[in-house]
């Protein structure tokens, strides 16, 4: 890096900054293979961690020219790449907190945030389509060739010469429910804590090659990123096209040698259901999912077809990354009918409480996962009311001043003191006075010979006690689901109210742009 944009030596070396944990290998084997994708003509190209280190350095002196402040937000329109992670790592250095986008953010979606975060800088790539970004936001290119400027960031007045630890390291903007944007603020140290800790389960290790399927502006991308890089590891960037088209995505695991795939369950079930035999000789020695339940019925069609692989359910939302990593059994019990999300990462503890913060410890007893942890975020960008109902004292010892994180949870704890997840607090909606979780109808509806996969929603009955409605996918290779017999199904083992009145079998689950599936569109689409 240029003297001009060289953090004085002190902070590089004493502040934990994203920066440094991910380019490690840079300086122990330069030579290693950090990232691999498709280069211009397609064909899969490798860039190195010393390649990548002078990547970041460049866009770090392209960036540092430009005079912005450490706190000043700078936005990238990408999808995970090489040069995508070295804008993050120079944005890293800088102290410029990085918020991700995808180019398939929609307009009116991408100026809530650029409304909110007010962001010095809108980046994207040189081919990138979107225009219209306000004035008042600096814009410029990027590409192999560098950083090119098209519109100045405003002047401003330089007050900080310190990245500290507690400084923003990226802001992901996730869509609230109340339609407004919400940024889930997480620092530096934050986020190298939670590395540094995962690092200690051994889930990844130099020379393995990860398939990451998330897009950027989905914290899934920079976990892989970041355990992958922090691994000294090799990241293989699934090209979005290639997720849609299950003979395409296998091929591109298969070039590309991947031995870990993470991502969340939906990308599996075309795979399942088309390419079951070429999933099967691929040997994949790793599978992480996150986001949502993984059906049970697939997970026993994957667990099938990957067999020896180390299948990990990772539990946890954006505002502490994640809590929790539990190996799936291997075999998977035929009675199991819920996957436990176990015991938080070393160095963090979940527990749960009841709706006035009273630990719960009767096994089988539902309440609200609360999380201790270092690696916490910071808040919710200017929004401290809702950052206050997040970040609430430790209930067990308020006194203390710590800090703890509502997560918005539901699970219970099991016999082997292992907790086991049963639904967002806030999906849970009353019916005819009763209390139901829409989860554990659609655990039911998928356990049905037959069925693939379901989601079930709440389609508001007027003035009359919401309905249930429930949408139903058929099984790899079976026909549509019998609807009568799928009710009749969960009438044997649900009361009454909890029996959707209404059963719709689609031919897919409408997903939303992080992958998971999209329950508000279901429920607007009766
Ligand atoms: N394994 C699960 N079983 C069941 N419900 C789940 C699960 N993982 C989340 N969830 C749900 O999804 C919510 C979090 O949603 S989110 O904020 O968009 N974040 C994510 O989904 C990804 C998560 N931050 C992450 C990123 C990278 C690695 C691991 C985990 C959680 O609060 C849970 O309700």
């Amino acid at each position: 890096m240029s003297p001009s944009t060289m953090l004085p030596a002190r902070v590089r070396d004493s502040v934990d900054n994203l920066h440094g944990f991910m380019l490690q290998t840079a300086g122990d084997a330069p030579g290693a293979p950090a990232v691999v994708e498709p280069g211009p003509g397609g064909e899969l190209t490798v860039v190195t961690y010393g390649e990548l280190r002078e990547r970041v350095d460049e866009y770090a002196d392209a960036l540092g020219a430009l005079g912005l402040d450490v706190g000043d937000r700078v936005i990238l329109e990408s999808h995970t790449s090489s040069t995508a992670i070295a804008v993050y790592l120079a944005c890293c250095a800088l102290g410029l907190p990085f918020i991700p986008v995808s180019p398939e953010t929609p307009a009116k979606r991408l100026l809530a945030i650029i409304d909110s975060a007010r962001p010095a800088l809108y980046l994207q790539h040189e081919d990138g389509g979107r225009d219209g970004v306000p004035p008042g936001v600096g814009t410029a290119r990027f590409g192999p060739a560098g950083l090119r400027v098209e519109r100045a960031p405003e002047p401003r007045a330089r007050r900080r010469r310190e990245v500290v630890g507690t400084d923003p390291a990226y802001i992901i903007f996730t869509s609230g429910t109340t339609g407004r944007p919400k940024g889930v603020v997480m620092s530096h140290r934050a986020s190298t804590a939670f590395f540094r800790a995962v690092h200690g389960l051994g889930i990844l290790r130099p020379g393995d090659r990860v398939a990451t399927a998330s897009p950027l502006q989905f914290d899934f991308a920079l976990f892989d990123i970041g355990i992958t890089l922090g691994s000294g590891a090799t990241l293989l960037p699934i090209p979005r096209e290639r997720l849609r088209w299950p003979r395409r995505f296998v091929g591109f695991l298969r070039d590309a040698g991947a031995t870990h795939v993470h991502g969340v369950p939906s990308i599996w079930r075309p795979l399942l259901r088309n390419e079951p035999d070429e999933l099967a000789t691929l040997g994949l020695r790793g599978v992480l999912f996150s986001g949502e339940q993984f059906p049970m019925h697939e997970l026993r069609q994957l667990r099938s077809l990957a067999p020896g692989a180390r299948i990990i359910n990772c539990y946890g939302p954006t505002e502490s990354m994640a809590c929790s990593f539990t190996d799936v059994p291997d075999p998977i019990p035929d009675d199991l009918e819920l996957l436990s999300i176990g015991h938080a990462y070393p160095g963090a503890e979940m527990m749960i409480a009841d709706e006035r913060g009273r630990p719960i410890e009767r096994p089988g007893v539902p309440g609200e996962i609360y999380l201790r942890a270092p690696a916490l975020f910071s808040g919710y960008w200017d929004d401290p009311e809702t950052t206050a109902r997040a970040l609430v004292r430790d209930p067990l010892n308020p006194a203390s001043g710590q800090i703890v994180l509502r997560t918005g949870d539901l699970a219970h704890r099991g016999p082997d003191g292992e907790l086991y997840f049963r639904a967002r607090v806030d999906s849970q909606v009353q019916i005819r006075g009763n209390r139901v979780e829409l989860t554990e109808v659609e655990r039911r509806i998928a356990e049905f010979p037959g069925v693939g996969a379901a989601a079930v929603t709440v389609a508001d009955g007027g003035s009359a006690d919401p309905v249930l409605c429930a949408f139903v996918v058929g099984a790899p290779g079976e026909g549509d689901p019998d609807r009568m017999a799928v009710r009749a199904f969960c009438a044997e083992a649900l009361p009454d109210y909890m029996v959707p009145s209404e059963i719709h079998v689609v031919a897919e689950l409408p997903l939303t742009e992080n992958g998971k599936v999209d329950r508000a569109l279901l429920a607007s689409t009766r």
